[in-house]
């Protein structure tokens, strides 16, 4: 069990917040927010203050108390690449109003190393990890996939455009492995530049407008995924875990009035919303079930195609940060408002990661352990109690099971191995060596 991470970060003031005079409502210490209501009268102006996980104060750069991109990668990043690295599937969802600065966290400036955001650091970092050699005996084995979900549709945002395949892909839940993206194209990756190659092509294809609250204002969600596979021997036993590491960039809920929006944009605007408020919802009943005296509830995760996707990340099978973006302005009291209430309601989510072991060598373990069950039994059949054992079950009997058992054992290491050793070759990237080894498919 592990409770869903809920970090805070203020952005400075706009173009548009600085021409209106805008006043900053924002106070931050440590992990406390506070904000102001400045229609209030003097002596009811008493700050709403919350605490989170983290709060990020990235309003004036000139400030000592700043929080730049490389702070941000640093608490939350790490964090999550250390999850994915246990084995563990991670997430980081950045959320909050149009133009709040969930893209400057997720994806940053492009043209400026040091204003680089999560995806990208989160990726550099993955292939640095594997590269320095920590792990000399583990392989690895990255894929990238990169979606959107606009107007409730799920594009591909990698697709080459030849593939003929439909524009609109469908969503699916396997009863083991959960939902997916059918046809969604995965790319496997083996250095840092074939990420940054992927994004650069995904960004391009992501749906983004001119609205009035931002010149670069993304219409869709967009989910960046990187499935992770570690394989390595351990005491002459293979061990295997697949992490997924979710990075989400949801579009910011707006109001038509602020956004100006007519036409196209109203209606992209409305679906916005529209499943940023199935988000909030799942958000709501996954705190209310975390009370230890409230009953199961329905959780309406299919009631958006996003929530969906994000049904391992909220509540199940992961360990997730929710990224709240503010923007420090008078103005958007309201919606800023809204956001810290519903980050103060995502600390109570309660996920249930597991480390996810391939299910071969899981078998393989399982085996493993049996047949160590049946030694100790031979073993202990000196001992009277376990006479009584072994009266059903002959000596003779148990010894012949031990053989079965590791030979089938031996069989399936070496099919394993012989696996890995052939995929290896073409999309595994090793550690300590060098990547131009491993020739791409
Ligand atoms: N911490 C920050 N420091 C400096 N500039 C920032 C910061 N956060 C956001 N900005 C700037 O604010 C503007 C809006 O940010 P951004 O596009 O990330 O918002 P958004 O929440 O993704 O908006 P939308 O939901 O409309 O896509 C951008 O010009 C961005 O560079």
């Amino acid at each position: 069990m592990a409770s869903v991470k809920v970090a805070v970060r203020v952005r400075p003031f706009n173009e548009r917040e600085l021409s209106m005079d805008c006043k900053c409502i924002i106070h931050m210490q440590d992990n406390k927010t506070s904000i102001v209501n400045q229609h209030q009268t003097l002596s009811h102006m008493t700050p709403k203050e919350f605490v989170y996980d983290a709060s990020y104060w990235s309003f004036d750069h000139t400030d000592s108390h700043y929080v730049s991109q490389l702070d941000v990668y640093q608490d939350l990043g790490k964090m999550t690449l250390d999850s994915a690295f246990d084995g563990y599937n991670a997430c980081v969802c950045a959320y909050g109003q149009t133009g709040s600065g969930k893209s400057f966290s997720m994806m940053g400036l492009a043209d400026s190393d040091q204003l680089q955001g999560l995806i990208p650091r989160i990726s550099k970092n993955l292939f640095c990890t594997i590269n320095s050699g920590q792990c000399q005996q583990t392989t690895y084995r990255c894929e990238v996939s990169y979606l959107e979900i606009y107007n409730e549709k799920v594009r591909d945002l990698l697709r080459s455009k030849d593939k003929g395949l439909s524009e609109n892909l469908k969503v699916r839940e396997h009863p083991k492995t959960g939902v997916y993206v059918q046809d969604l194209s995965q790319h496997t990756v083996v250095n840092y530049d074939d990420v940054d190659e992927l994004l650069t092509r995904g960004n391009h294809n992501r749906t983004v407008a001119s609205t009035q609250m931002n010149e670069a204002s993304s219409r869709s969600h967009a989910i960046f995924t990187v499935k992770f596979c570690q394989a390595k021997m351990v005491d002459n036993f293979p061990s295997e875990t697949i992490s997924k590491i979710n990075l989400v960039d949801l579009a910011g809920s707006e109001r038509a009035d602020s956004t100006g929006a007519t036409g196209i944009r109203l209606k992209e605007g409305g679906n916005i919303n529209k499943s940023l408020l199935t988000f909030i919802n799942v958000i709501s009943t996954l705190a209310d079930m975390s009370g230890e005296q409230t009953k199961k509830q329905y959780v309406p995760y299919r009631d958006s195609v996003l929530t969906w996707l994000l049904k391992d990340s909220l509540g199940g099978n992961s360990k997730t940060v929710i990224l709240a973006a503010i923007s420090p302005a008078d103005v958007n009291y309201a919606e800023t408002m809204s956001t810290l209430r519903y980050a103060n309601r995502a600390k109570n989510i309660i996920n249930k990661p597991t480390v996810n072991e391939d299910p071969n060598v899981k078998l393989i373990r399982e085996l493993r352990a049996e047949v160590g069950r049946l030694k100790l039994l031979l073993e202990s059949s000196g001992i009277s109690a376990e006479r009584a054992l072994l009266q059903v079950q002959s000596e003779e009997r148990l010894v012949e099971e031990i053989g079965v058992g590791e030979r089938r054992l031996n069989d399936l290491t070496n099919e394993w191995k012989y696996q890995k050793d052939s995929e290896k070759e073409v999309t595994y990237v090793k550690s300590g060596e060098k990547e131009e080894k491993f020739t791409k498919i």
